[in-house]
């Protein structure tokens, strides 16, 4: 494993509301190195966009709380910066990519001069010099004729277009992480794929390190080299690409690749949602996390949490936390994943509590 450039460890967030204290990140923890594309994926409300926030310190002051843990780029300790230096980290060492290009670009500015002011800001120049590099940014994100699009507004681009811009001022000053939050959520999929190859290459070039955070097991897929699967908060299982794909170890891993459409998926083979609730913080009673959700739980799983533990495969830096795959007690250990849907009963009370709460009846 290389060196670890970016690092959060056992990080716990958590919100003051009206309706009391909410734990939106309850432990998380990944390490990127240098040059890497990692992944966190889950569905909406995990915690991926909490945790993005929280590496540059993003969330409202007022009502977000760091209750433990740490964060730590080149081994410095970001959460004990103060704001001054947390504005040096962003963009500079850090430059945060968003899902909607529309929201983030200012749309009575030309291309060109927002490009400009990023690279102004960070690496100062000439007007002629910054005019000279926002051409070349635009022409390494695949900008056809960046000498006369530099002088477009936002609303003249394509989604995928104006999400190259994006990748463009991300890069502008020459960061050494980029965090890349839903960035082809809104893009078909042909143009994703684009994307993605775009920001590899780039990446390869300037030696910067990725995390992608995504609910989109395809993307991870084209993308990223470790895995991180986030559930409620927390890591539930991380692998490489390759062996989180081969021998997904636990149950909720299972439901998302089980989800993901294929071409060689035959037509009467329905996709399998993961039946019950979205993730939910708020509803943590110290079991599994994961539980309400899942066809294999036993009495086991409500009477603890189970730890981060190596997966059945033995495959170095392979961990899932499922009580099932425990090496004395499991019963998931040799589960056959692709055919097996778990205990049916336990499927239609799954089917019947998410069908009453969509219902709105208690
Ligand atoms: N400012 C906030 N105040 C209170 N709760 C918040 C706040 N921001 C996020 N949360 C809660 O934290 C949890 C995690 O939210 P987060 O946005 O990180 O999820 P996500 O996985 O990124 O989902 P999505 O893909 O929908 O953005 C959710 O339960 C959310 O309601």
């Amino acid at each position: 494993m290389s060196a670890a450039l970016l690092e959060v460890s056992e990080l716990e967030v958590a919100f003051d509301t009206r309706r009391g204290r909410v734990k939106a990140v309850d432990g998380l923890s990944f390490r990127l190195g240098k040059g890497e594309i990692i992944a966190l994926v889950g569905e909406s409300g995990c915690g991926k966009s909490v945790a993005v926030k929280s590496v540059l310190k993003l969330l409202p002051e007022q009502t977000a709380r760091y209750e433990a843990g740490s964060i730590t780029l080149d081994g410095r300790d970001l959460l004990g910066l103060d704001e001054k230096a947390m504005e040096a980290v962003r963009g500079r060492e850090i430059a945060l990519i968003f899902q909607d290009p529309m929201s983030s670009l200012n749309p009575v500015l030309t291309i060109g001069k927002q490009i400009g002011e990023a690279i102004k800001r960070h690496q100062g120049g000439s007007r002629q010099e910054i005019a000279h590099r926002t051409v070349d940014l635009l022409r390494r994100v695949g900008i056809p004729a960046p000498e006369t699009r530099l002088n477009a507004y936002p609303h003249e681009f394509s989604g995928g277009m104006r999400q190259r811009v994006m990748i463009a001022m991300a890069l502008s000053c020459g960061p050494r992480v980029i965090l890349a939050d839903e960035i082809t959520t809104a893009l078909d999929v042909t143009i994703q794929a684009q994307i993605i190859d775009l920001l590899k290459s780039l990446v390869a070039d300037a030696g910067a390190a990725v995390v992608m955070i995504t609910h989109d097991m395809g993307v991870v897929a084209g993308a990223a080299e470790r895995v991180y699967v986030m559930y409620a908060g927390a890591v539930v299982e991380t692998a490489t690409t390759e062996d989180l794909f081969s021998r997904p170890a636990m149950p909720y891993t299972w439901g998302l690749l089980r989800s993901i459409p294929s071409l060689d998926r035959p037509v009467h083979e329905p996709l399998v949602p993961i039946e019950g609730l979205p993730p939910n913080v708020a509803l943590l009673d110290g079991g599994c996390r994961f539980r309400p959700r899942c066809p294999y739980r036993r009495d086991i799983c409500a009477e603890a949490e189970p730890p981060l533990a190596p997966a059945p495969d033995g495959a170095e830096g392979h961990l899932a936390r499922c009580w099932g795959l425990d090496p004395v007690r499991g019963w998931l250990r040799d589960t056959d994943w692709k055919t097996d849907l778990g205990d049916p009963a336990a499927r239609a009370q799954i089917s019947a509590d998410a069908a009453k709460i969509k219902g709105g009846k208690p």
